[in-house]
């Protein structure tokens, strides 16, 4: 039997298909309700499209950008994901050292199940031009004790910075989850952040308190606590997006949790040029949700967004082949970054304007 070719971050989830547990597969591939909102994050991209420049490009193309101090090999990163040992024995462990190599910034899930400390070492263990950077996802706990042993945890480890994800009053529910029975991890593995915590915690996934009354006074106090610069990660309306940078935020990350939280909210792509108007240069706009391909990369960023996250390519590559998958799917989204930036005529990632990207022509999907 022929080999595959594994060309395509599809051809990742393919694998991964194959090599995990279909519960798993589940729990990572699928969202909310009726999975519109996952649906369309990708068809919107697919809506979109690019207008390329010639005759006015550069052999060597510049992909490299500073975000919050950490330079990256390219404004690509990996949106946090919770259970990567779901995935591979190594779980967070791994996927922290192909980061690393890549040069890209992995954001460290509140529910890894790998300590973060571990993950930092993992990271520090590989030997790149770049210091490797982690930042570290939180949800704001209604008790705010917690969440500042969170933040301090994080912050003693080396984060450099602090996601708070706000798009999670309740936790979204996935019906592919409740017919298969999956709303635990298995024995054996834990939420290692929360273990130990300030007491005796065990590291249960049930000790994340999704809270409807968390308010801006929460992330206020966060504010307020850490010097390490703060992104919200889920915010959706612009005037939630005007507040949070009156609230002090450094950056906003948008994105719909991957259509894993309200069904049938817009796709990320869609809202980027309203959210930017609302922000207004303030703070930087990373975005997330459906990016597969580097014409998605180069959409968004000349859209305007300031980086682009990836989830499930992610959990696909680990599962497929561990440290090398999640390597293989990052070396292939460059290099398909790389060679849409040449098809645009564009000298490199600062080279991207709003003028590239048109909305759907007719016939054109
Ligand atoms: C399996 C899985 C676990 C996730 N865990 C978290 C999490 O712990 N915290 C969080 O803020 N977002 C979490 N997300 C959302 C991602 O950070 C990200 O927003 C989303 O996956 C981006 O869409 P994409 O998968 O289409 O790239 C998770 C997503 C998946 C698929
Ligand atoms: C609730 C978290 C533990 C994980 C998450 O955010 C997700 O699975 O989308």
């Amino acid at each position: 039997m022929r080999a595959r070719m594994m060309l395509t971050t599809a051809d990742f989830e393919d694998a991964a298909r194959e090599a995990l547990d279909p519960v798993y597969y589940d729990y990572v591939a699928g969202g909310a309700r009726d999975e519109v909102t996952l649906r369309a994050n990708r068809e919107a991209f697919g809506r979109l499209n690019l207008l390329p420049r010639i005759l006015r490009g550069r052999d060597k193309r510049d992909l490299d950008r500073t975000l919050f101090d950490c330079p990256m090999s390219m404004p690509l990163l990996l949106s946090p994901t919770a259970f990567h040992r779901l995935a591979h024995p190594e779980g967070e462990l791994a996927t922290a050292r192909a980061a690393a190599a890549a040069g890209v910034v992995m954001i460290v899930s509140m529910a890894s199940t790998v300590a973060v400390e571990d993950i930092a070492a993992a990271a520090r263990t590989v030997t790149t031009e770049r210091p490797p950077a982690l930042w570290f996802q939180l949800y704001l706990q209604p008790d705010p004790d917690v969440t500042e042993a969170l933040v301090e945890r994080a912050t003693a480890a080396g984060c450099a910075a602090l996601v708070v994800t706000v798009d999670s009053p309740v936790l979204g529910l996935h019906e592919r989850n409740k017919r298969n029975g999956f709303d635990d991890l298995p024995t054996g593995m834990a939420c290692e952040n929360l273990r130990n915590l300030r007491g005796g915690e065990p590291g249960s996934v049930r000790q994340i308190a999704m809270s409807a009354e968390l308010s801006w006074e929460h992330l206020d106090r966060l504010r307020h606590s850490t010097r390490l610069p703060v992104l919200l990660k889920g915010v959706l309306h612009p005037e939630d997006a005007r507040l949070a940078v009156e609230h002090g935020v450094d950056g906003l990350l948008l994105s719909n949790h991957g259509g894993r939280q309200l069904d049938t909210v817009p796709a990320t792509v869609d809202l980027l040029p309203e959210i930017l108007d609302a922000v207004a240069g303030r703070v930087p706009v990373l975005l997330d949700g459906g990016v597969r391909r580097g014409t998605d990369i180069v959409k968004a960023l000349a859209l305007g967004a300031a980086a682009v996250g990836i989830g499930r390519p992610v959990v696909w590559g680990l599962a497929a082949d561990g440290e090398d998958g999640v390597r293989a799917v990052l070396e292939l989204l460059r290099g398909e970054l790389d060679h849409t930036l040449a098809l645009c005529g564009a000298t490199g990632v600062d080279d991207l304007v709003r003028d590239l990207v048109r909305p759907g022509f007719p016939g054109l999907r």
